[in-house]
């Protein structure tokens, strides 16, 4: 009950893994990635996955994302298993592809015409309302101006900005990123954080991001799940609740760097157990 005694409702859960495992190969080549896994995320989270190389992190997103069948188990997503209801989902990788003959505006507005209900009025919208906000993203993150520009004609750092604006083009309400600052320098990196959060601060669309950065998944997670090695289950769910906006100064904060050692303690022990 709430305090008002009216009876209370158990908050939204928008993913939820139920005794999840995932079993690859066949005969005496199958192995097990994915250890028997559950795990409830709610609207809003910005879950941030780490751990050893190959424990299964890319794996959970290819379940969240319904492109992986579990072999036991059930994934839902907003309550219905995964595939059964249209749920919008924004993708990025370390790899922010492009297609080298458009221009980055129309390759940021390309799940415009292919993602549902967009695809069906793309061709009547295109020049207003999705063009608007296909600037107001590039704006957003630093690339006003540069919407006439082939890809070739970006840099790396920008590409990821420009792919970024792409995954969020659609306003999904799931945002799954692979790694997606994963080649980039440093600096570059640390401005995407910022740029990212400002992002993910204006929609709040529930985030899944993979990372091998333990400072990259504390700067920016409300939540963080470390793994264990292969087969991987999640050992760890720690809540992440450093004030917002965070900024570079709050990555030298002694809790912060207490957070980061914890985990980096946690994936050594992981890697050798
Ligand atoms: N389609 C597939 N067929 C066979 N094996 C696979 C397949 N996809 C993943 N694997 C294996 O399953 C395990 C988990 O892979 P996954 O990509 O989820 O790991 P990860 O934690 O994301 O790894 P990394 O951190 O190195 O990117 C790995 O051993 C990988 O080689």
């Amino acid at each position: 009950m709430t305090v008002d005694g009216s009876p209370s409702s158990p908050p939204a859960r928008i993913v939820h893994l139920e005794d999840v495992q995932v079993r690859f190969g066949t005969g005496k080549d199958a192995f097990l990635a994915l250890d028997r896994t559950n795990l409830t995320v709610h609207p809003g989270d910005f879950v941030a996955m780490v751990g050893p190389s190959g424990c299964g992190k890319s794996t959970i997103l290819k379940l969240v994302a319904g492109l992986l069948r579990p072999t036991e188990g059930n994934v839902f997503l907003a309550g219905r298993e995964v595939g059964a209801k249209q749920i919008g989902i924004g993708m990025a990788f370390q790899n922010p592809t492009m297609l080298p003959w458009l221009t980055i505006r129309e390759n940021i507005m390309l799940p415009l015409k292919i993602v549902s209900p967009y695809a069906e009025t793309f061709r009547r919208d295109k020049h207003t309302l999705f063009r608007d906000r296909a600037e107001a993203l590039l704006s957003k993150v630093g690339l006003v101006g540069f919407g006439d520009r082939r890809p070739w004609e970006l840099s790396g750092g920008m590409l990821q900005r420009a792919s970024l604006c792409r995954a969020l083009i659609h306003s999904p309400k799931l945002l799954m990123l692979d790694e997606p600052f994963g080649a980039l320098d440093q600096f570059t990196r640390e401005e995407l954080w910022s740029i990212l959060q400002d992002l993910w601060m204006d929609t709040r669309p529930t985030v899944f991001l993979v990372t091998h950065d333990l400072r990259e998944a504390a700067f920016l997670a409300s939540r963080i799940l470390v793994m264990s090695a292969r087969p991987g289950r999640v050992t760890e769910d720690r809540a992440v609740a450093f004030a917002r906006p965070r900024t570079l100064e709050t990555s030298f904060e002694p809790d912060f760097a207490a957070l980061t050692n914890d985990l980096r303690r946690m994936i050594a022990e992981a890697r050798r157990g």
